[in-house]
């Protein structure tokens, strides 16, 4: 497709999406803003924009399609600027917001104005920030989430699709108030959880500073979301207050419940309690990527030896394999380590199996 691409927040998302589009429309004019210069000139270094916009005043009403992927409370005022200014009949505005209700709720000035929004959410990303850490691949097999209203034709929805069709991503229409459910539900309650983990550490270090070391390794693992953005998050759970307040009081009743169990000892119930969970946790789909990017692991028993790490990323960087994470789990006191291995996805670990099989006699496994 042609035409010209405005881009308002140049961070991870905004400049994955534009990398995105540039790749799938070549044709298209990519001009981005960020209230940080610093982002948008970094943006032009590394290619992700072709041109800065001097302000949005200027470029907002020459644009076809306007992207919003700045921290959700902002987007909201963006959207009121945006509706005081003679914006193109044909133009889309579309936003990448971890929210969707209170968004939806403030474009209701561009649809007084005949504007098209259409509310957009791509479930994938990391807890980096910033365009340094944008990338083409990152929405590959991910939902979409999108929220239309019933004024916005099926014609500019599929329009928008086709925009974003270089994401590569699963795209699913929801309504806003369900879409912020069952966002609340399987990533924004989780970050809290994960932070409070991690709260729980910090304060049991106080009394013995041997917690830190050792959560190091699973525990670090299952709390990576705590170290995203806390702007980001500050302002997701502002925005989903009434829904994440009721899961609060859900998870709490449950808390309880599992606090009376270890009170009466109940053996059966406190077997019940994983058993369910490991139940349904293995039901989950292990295809899909879900709300919050898991990565492909992948084990690798190797001798503990200072020198392994760079031996191992030498015969992946030979054959061009990007490995998100890598460290080595001291499983034991012997001479043998695993070496945990972490991938953006399943073909590149696939490829990196082959690899490491061609170059060493290592055992391997793979994470679930
Ligand atoms: N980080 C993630 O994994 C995901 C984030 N999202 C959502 O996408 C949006 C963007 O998130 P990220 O790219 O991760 O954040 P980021 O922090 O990497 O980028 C946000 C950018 O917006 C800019 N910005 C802030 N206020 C602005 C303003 N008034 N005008 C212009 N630019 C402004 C910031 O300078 C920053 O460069 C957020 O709404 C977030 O909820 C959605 C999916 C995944
Ligand atoms: O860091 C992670 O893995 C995330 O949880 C990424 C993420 C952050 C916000 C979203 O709205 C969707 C995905």
């Amino acid at each position: 497709m042609e035409g010209r691409v405005l881009i308002i927040g140049l961070g991870l998302i905004g400049g994955s999406l534009a990398m995105c589009i540039k790749a799938q429309h070549p044709g298209a004019e990519l001009i981005g803003f960020d209230a940080d210069g610093d982002q948008m000139d970094l943006a032009m270094m590394l290619g992700v924009i072709d041109r800065v916009a001097g302000s949005i005043e200027m470029e907002a009403p020459k644009a076809d399609l306007i992207i919003i992927a700045t921290p959700v409370l902002t987007t909201g005022s963006i959207i009121e600027s945006l509706a005081s200014l003679q914006l193109k009949d044909e133009v889309i505005v579309t936003d990448t917001g971890s929210t969707k209700g209170f968004i939806s709720l403030m474009a209701s000035s561009l649809r007084e104005k005949g504007i098209a929004f259409i509310g957009g959410h791509p479930m994938a990303g990391s807890h980096k920030s910033g365009v340094a850490a944008a990338k083409k691949i990152l929405f590959e097999n991910a939902f979409y989430l999108l929220t239309t209203d019933t004024m916005v034709r099926s014609e500019t929805v599929d329009r928008l699709k086709e925009w974003l069709s270089g994401t590569r991503a699963k795209f699913l229409e929801v309504s806003p108030e369900e879409h912020d459910y069952l966002t609340g539900v399987v990533s924004h309650f989780p970050h809290i959880i994960a932070a409070s983990l991690v709260h729980q550490a910090s304060r049991a270090e106080q009394g013995n500073p041997l917690v830190n070391r050792l959560a190091a390794g699973g525990f670090r693992d299952i709390t990576r979301i705590a170290s995203s953005s806390p702007r980001m998050w500050r302002d997701i759970l502002l925005q989903n207050r009434e829904v994440l307040i009721y899961l609060l009081n859900d998870w709490q009743d449950e808390m309880g419940r599992v606090k009376e169990l270890l009170v009466t000892n109940d053996r059966d119930s406190i077997y019940d309690f994983f058993d369910s969970a490991k139940t349904y946790r293995d039901g989950l789909p292990v295809s899909d990527k879900g709300a919050i990017p898991s990565f492909y692991d992948l084990f690798v028993d190797v001798p503990d030896y200072p020198g392994v790490i760079s031996e191992i990323t030498g015969y992946l960087a030979v054959e061009n394999i990007s490995i998100t994470n890598i460290r080595i789990i001291e499983t034991r006191e012997d001479i043998y380590g695993v070496l945990a291995i972490s991938f953006q996805t399943p073909e590149d670990r696939a490829r990196a199996k082959e690899c490491i099989e061609k170059n060493t006699d290592y055992d391997m496994s793979l994470g679930k």
